[in-house]
């Protein structure tokens, strides 16, 4: 069984991604980032990632991590506010806390990439 499988396949994938992202769009923190953003298509784009790096049946099309996030000053506080608000949403998506852990572990190293200062 893929994580992908463990986390509840595609459904639950774009559940938790578009969850995320509201979080965030109320998020004081972070809500300023995305204000030029079309959300439909960055919430496709960071499923398809998160469906293809799970272990899915899905291609990510965007650009790098490096080339995504470039420009937008993110720091590592940035950086934990997301984080908090996915935990969140796979909590509210009753995604066991072993497989959450799985699935931070693969984002974790997009730090480097994503956080500019
Ligand atoms: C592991 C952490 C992260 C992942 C996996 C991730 C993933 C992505 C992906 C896949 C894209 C789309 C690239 C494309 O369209 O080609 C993107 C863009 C973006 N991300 Fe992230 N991201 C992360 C962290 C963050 C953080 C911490 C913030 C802000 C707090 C953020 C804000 C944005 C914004 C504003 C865009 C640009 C959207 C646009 O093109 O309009 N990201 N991210």
């Amino acid at each position: 069984e893929t994580l992908y499988d463990k986390i509840g396949g595609q459904a639950a994938i774009t559940q938790v991604v578009t969850r995320t992202l509201d979080l965030s769009l109320q998020d004081p923190r972070i809500k300023h980032t995305f204000a030029r953003s079309k959300m439909d298509r960055l919430a496709k784009h960071i499923s398809d990632q998160v469906c293809q790096l799970t272990g899915g049946p899905c291609i990510y099309t965007g650009v790098t991590m490096k080339k995504a996030h470039v420009g937008l000053e993110l720091t590592t506080l940035h950086f934990n506010a997301l984080v908090e608000n996915l935990q969140q949403a796979m909590r509210e998506a009753n995604i066991p806390t072993a497989t959450q852990n799985k699935l931070l572990a693969l984002l974790a190293p997009m730090h480097r990439d994503v956080v500019e200062k």
